[in-house]
């Protein structure tokens, strides 16, 4: 058996994007609501009954949200397009160094219904 335990949050951000469809309200800087959710794998500690301590997961989420939240993501370095993959990619890589058994990254927008989910590759 094997567990997964999450913990979700969310930032408020702005951002362009050039596509081939909708493109005049994509270019025009604009704001969504992202909900995200991060997953890590693992069996429980015998002693301490936890795959991870949430707590340890919520201290990188706090680390990490504010330089996500409220900013324009066009402008955060490495991000590339503002797209839900590359925020799945980044928020991965920004997380995985602290976190070890980081097996799922989801980011969403509720209020359009769209979704990105990233795993990491089966070993
Ligand atoms: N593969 C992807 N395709 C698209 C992405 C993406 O992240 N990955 N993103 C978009 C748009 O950003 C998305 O459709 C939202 O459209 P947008 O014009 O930005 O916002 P809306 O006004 O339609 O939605 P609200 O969230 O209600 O404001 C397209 N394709
Ligand atoms: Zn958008």
């Amino acid at each position: 058996m094997n567990y997964e335990i999450s913990q979700k949050f969310f930032f408020d951000a702005a951002h362009t994007l050039k596509r081939k469809i909708e493109a005049d309200s994509s270019r025009r800087i604009h704001g969504h609501t992202y909900n995200a959710e991060v997953t890590l794998s693992g069996q429980p500690d015998p002693h301490t009954g936890m795959v991870v301590d949430l707590g340890l997961v919520r201290q990188a989420v706090e680390q990490l949200r504010p330089r996500l939240d409220h900013h324009l993501l066009d402008d955060i370095k490495g991000l590339g397009p503002a797209t839900l993959e590359n925020l799945c990619a980044f928020i991965w890589r920004e997380l995985a160094p602290g976190l070890p058994g980081l097996a799922v990254v989801r980011v969403w927008r509720e209020s359009i219904g769209d979704s990105c989910t990233l795993r990491a590759a089966p070993r």
